[in-house]
């Protein structure tokens, strides 16, 4: 069930068969190629002046439903993307609430030198910060629910992440994380913990939609560049994440 009280588009699926090239084992893609993974249901609002606002604004509120469950060796994720650079040159950034279900969120720099594992259940809020692509890990046995708010000037990259077979890591069954040979130079996983971010209103318990109508809190999607402060705030660091070297 989708806690969203508003009507939903027409989603757009994401198969088997379009995860080919960022599997941990991607000959699990032919088995049952047209196995939805994820629904995404883009530009939703609850009404036709929330519709104009976040058009105005040149942001989007996206929900996604992640089913649980495994492919071949490991859990059910999202393709992988990164975002290009705004006009003034900083990556776009951003923003998930996790509505039901439990989320992992890898995140990785251009030069993979920098991978986050942010764990998030439901009531969170994480912003994916400048400079960083997102894949979402679906951990749990139920649908991970999620929103997101991002700028509508641009289109998201796919190309990076599958040139090189997916993430720098992948998180398998029972929860290892193993490192994708493709990126022999890729840093080690820092867990990050989400915070509440005051310059955007945004925190634990405080759902996404309730932005809009707040110019000011959704300003960094399209200008992050005034921002620095606020987005160096938004992950703490708790630390290292233990890494397989090999598939189990
Ligand atoms: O684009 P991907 O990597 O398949 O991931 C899907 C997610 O990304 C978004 O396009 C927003 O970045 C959402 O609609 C959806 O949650």
């Amino acid at each position: 069930m989708i806690p969203w009280e508003g009507p939903l588009p027409e989603p757009g699926a994401r198969r088997l068969a379009d995860m080919a090239d960022v599997l941990a084992a991607p000959e699990y893609a032919d088995r049952d190629p047209s196995r939805p993974l994820y629904y995404m249901y883009r530009d939703c609002a609850r009404s036709d002046e929330d519709r104009r606002w976040l058009a105005d604004h040149d942001v989007r509120y996206d929900i996604t439903v992640i089913m649980p469950g495994v492919i071949g060796p490991e859990l059910v994720k999202t393709k992988g993307h990164y975002h290009p650079e705004n006009p003034a040159g900083v990556g776009f950034p951003e923003v998930y609430e996790v509505m039901s279900g439990r989320a992992h969120f890898l995140l990785q720099n251009r030069e993979a030198s920098s991978v986050l594992f942010v764990e998030a259940t439901a009531g969170e809020v994480v912003v994916i910060p400048p400079g960083y692509g997102h894949v979402t890990i679906n951990p749990g046995d139920e649908d991970l629910v999620m929103a997101n708010l991002v700028s509508t000037a641009f289109a998201s990259e796919y190309a990076p992440y599958a040139r090189l077979g997916g993430a720098a890591y992948y998180e398998m069954e029972d929860g290892s994380i193993v490192k994708n040979n493709r990126y022999p130079d890729a840093g080690p996983v820092r867990r990050a913990v989400a915070l509440p971010v005051p310059a955007f209103g945004t925190g634990p318990g405080v759902p996404l939609y309730t932005l809009l109508g707040r110019e000011e809190s959704v300003r960094f999607l399209n200008h992050p560049e005034d921002y620095a402060d606020a987005f160096s705030g938004c992950l703490r660091d708790a630390g290292e994440v233990s890494v397989c070297a090999q598939m189990p």
